[in-house]
């Protein structure tokens, strides 16, 4: 087959050239014979007969034709842009002035329309030779015509020149009466000519592609660590993480194999996750929260999705979980309103204790047991100026101490056995920028008294079994009802903890000492009670009135409570001095610990108290006892067994012990007996040995 004459003409020469590459690529030499030209050589050369002359631009086509003798046949090449490059300018910020340069006019503005048809919003300010040069523009962009970009541009994105498109081809073809076209071959090696870039040549792609853009960089920065491969393990994603927690150190991982870049350790333990489970896995010795999906495309299979993190994240998101939901119950539940009274004493305290409350300083609050020192703690809290901060309570003589110790300071990961592994942090550090209660100050032991005491000079906390120093800032509202000064006399209380705690005393006193307040707080407790029970209130008659006002009151303003509710109980319409259990002799079960009927929840209540040794032992030693116990008998044979607790702390033990109506607590000296379910308890816990 003779070959047909084809002249490429060009402006520079290496649009030429590239054109005459595409031509080779696509096969087109098995039909034609090429000259390749720069529209400045055209003068010099005489063209081959019967040859189509493809001028690049319709400008070139002007230029050349003066040179061309009149019958040749020119046609103007369409070229369509080379999307090769087409990445760098989706990654422009929308909107961004940019300069368009080619070595002509009309290209540049061709180009320009042909960008914006393809949905690249950018602000193209087309520049050519002699062209004025816009100020301020950084950017250019150009089709192969590197040396015509100014000098003051920074970054300049080469697109490559710009390839034929198919229907010049073709027109080619047609021209020349070639009717056998080679269509299947010619189109696929035209596409393969485009290479990587056939697939981005319409605006819908261009979407797709931003799109996966900034899901990669959505992905990138979650905490989750996830891989994506196909069917044959090649990777298809991967983010900053995954490459963190495999350890990797190669770079563009993308398109390399599964096999290659992962441990095998790793790789075993996907492989032994069912598709779509999510389980723990060891690795190494750590252990992770692994997810496992596959992928599929059009219904075909097309790879794998893993997820995974360390399961110590998670469970550190628990704790601060915890800890935050906690901290939602740190709040004050009394204010000043809420504590009623018509005593002058109690009227008056209240009148110092709101202007106080407006200081940072720290208060001692003194009183017998239930004359309402927490009520008073938190309505100080309340009306202070961190009343929408934690009040953060705590009872020094219902922990013991190894545990009230971390209790208050927290500790870090691993500090003894049994703790948890990230370690916790203590009341202090949650009481931060609120208050803490000390209750029951006066039970602290030597070593708490010395903790606590850097802590009120420092106001700084160390963690147990941690070494650094964590600045907290809380409000310490102390109480007792104690004599902490007969306490330092007798050395069990340090001097100058008591003088930082004692800075503005409040004394609450009790309740037989300011009678008026109780008929008010007994109305006040009736109303709350038949509320709750959905009843009628009843009355009083005249003796019960007086027994009420006469009664000594040693559990203050708890016991009237107690007393109310165990009455509401009881009664009908009215309440009558038999009816009232300090004059009856009758024993009640205060109900105020809630009661859980089951042993084992019992049990697991003591036991996150750390009470249970002390717990069993008590009633251990009631069971032993022919007659009741007093408490001195109590606490001799507690600590025969080593378990030493002041007389406030065994108080408190066996209150809780009667509240779930293991024990029974006689009036005055009588001491206590074990009740037939604290026996049942004990029977249980041997039998579940
Ligand atoms: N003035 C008051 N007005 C209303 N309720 C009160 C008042 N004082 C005390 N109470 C009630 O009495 C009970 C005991 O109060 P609180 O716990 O504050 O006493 P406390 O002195 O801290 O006791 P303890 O020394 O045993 O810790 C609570 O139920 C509280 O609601």
């Amino acid at each position: 087959m003779v070959k047909k004459q084809l002249a490429v003409i060009g402006y520079g020469q290496s649009t030429v050239k590239t054109i005459i590459d595409q031509l080779y690529e696509i096969g087109m030499d098995d039909y034609f014979e090429f000259t390749a030209l720069t529209i400045d050589k055209l003068l010099d050369r005489t063209l081959p007969k019967d040859v189509l002359v493809l001028v690049t631009s319709r400008v070139l086509q002007a230029m050349a034709k003066p040179y061309l003798p009149k019958e040749t046949p020119i046609l103007v090449a369409k070229r369509m842009i080379n999307y090769a490059n087409i990445r760098q300018l989706l990654e422009l910020p929308d909107q961004m002035d940019v300069l368009l340069v080619s070595n002509m006019k009309e290209a540049a503005h061709e180009i320009k329309d042909v960008l914006i048809e393809a949905g690249i919003n950018l602000n193209f300010f087309p520049y050519y030779p002699n062209a004025d040069l816009p100020k301020n523009i950084r950017v250019a962009i150009t089709p192969g015509d590197k040396e015509q970009v100014p000098e003051t541009i920074d970054h300049v994105i080469d697109m490559g020149v710009r390839l034929l498109d198919i229907s010049t081809i073709i027109e080619v073809f047609h021209h020349f009466g070639i009717t056998d076209l080679p269509y299947h071959r010619l189109t696929t090696r035209y596409l393969h000519s485009l290479l990587s870039v056939t697939v981005q040549l319409n605006e819908e792609i261009f979407m797709t592609k931003m799109l996966r853009n900034s899901l990669e960089e959505i992905v990138d920065n979650v905490d989750e660590a996830v891989i994506v491969y196909n069917e044959e393990g090649i990777v298809h994603f991967i983010n900053h993480k995954a490459i963190k927690l495999l350890e990797i150190k190669e770079e563009q991982l993308v398109g390399k194999s599964i096999h290659h870049i992962a441990k095998p350790s790793f790789l075993e333990a996907v492989k032994s996750i069912k598709n779509a489970y999510d389980v723990f896995k060891e690795i190494d010795q750590v252990t992770y929260y692994m997810q496992k999906k596959p992928i599929e495309i059009d219904q075909q299979p097309f790879g794998t999705l893993v997820m995974f993190r360390e399961a110590n994240e998670i469970q550190r998101l628990e704790h601060r979980y915890r800890d935050q939901s906690k901290r939602k119950n740190f709040v004050s539940k009394y204010s000043f309103d809420d504590m009623v009274a018509t005593s002058g004493s109690i009227m008056h305290l209240k009148v110092i204790a709101r202007k106080l409350a407006k200081s940072d300083s720290t208060i001692l609050i003194l009183g017998e047991t239930g004359t309402g020192k927490e009520v008073l703690a938190q309505s100080i809290h309340h009306a202070s100026p961190r009343a929408y901060l934690p009040f953060v309570g705590v009872n020094f003589s219902s922990f013991s101490e190894s545990l009230l110790e971390s209790e208050l300071f927290g500790y870090e990961g691993g500090a003894f056995t049994g703790a948890r592994k990230n370690g916790k942090s203590g009341l202090f550090e949650q009481a931060h920028k609120g208050t803490l209660f000390l209750d029951e100050i006066g039970d602290a032991s030597g070593a708490i008294q010395q903790r606590l005491l850097r802590v009120l000079q420092e106001k700084e906390i160390m963690r147990v079994g941690g070494e650094q120093v964590i600045p907290v800032d809380v409000r310490i509202i102390a109480a007792t009802n104690r004599n902490l000064e007969e306490m330092m006399e007798e050395g069990s209380f340090r001097k100058d903890l008591f003088y930082r705690l004692n800075i503005l005393p409040l004394y609450l006193p009790p309740l037989r000492e300011r009678k008026e307040d109780i008929e008010v707080l007994t109305e006040l407790f009736i109303q709350e009670v038949c509320q709750h029970l959905h009843r009628e209130p009843p009355y009083f008659t005249s003796r019960a009135k007086k027994e009420m006002v006469n009664y000594h009151w040693p559990g203050n303003v708890r016991e009237l409570h107690n007393v109310i509710e165990y009455l509401m109980h009881i009664v009908e319409e009215y309440i009558d001095a038999e009816h009232l259990p300090f004059v009856s002799g009758s024993n009640f079960v205060n109900n105020t610990m809630g009661r859980r009927p089951d042993f084992e929840g019992l049990l697991d209540e003591f036991r996150e108290k750390n009470f249970l040794t002390e717990m069993t032992s008590i009633l251990e030693f009631l069971n032993m006892s022919k007659n009741c116990a007093g408490r001195p008998a109590l606490l001799k044979g507690l600590s025969e067994k080593q378990l030493h607790l002041t007389d406030q702390q065994l108080r408190y033990r066996q209150q809780i012990l009667r509240d779930f109506n293991l024990i029974e607590m006689h009036r005055g000296r009588k001491g206590s007996t074990i009740t037939q379910r604290g026996k049942e308890l004990l029977s249980y816990m041997k039998s579940v040995q």
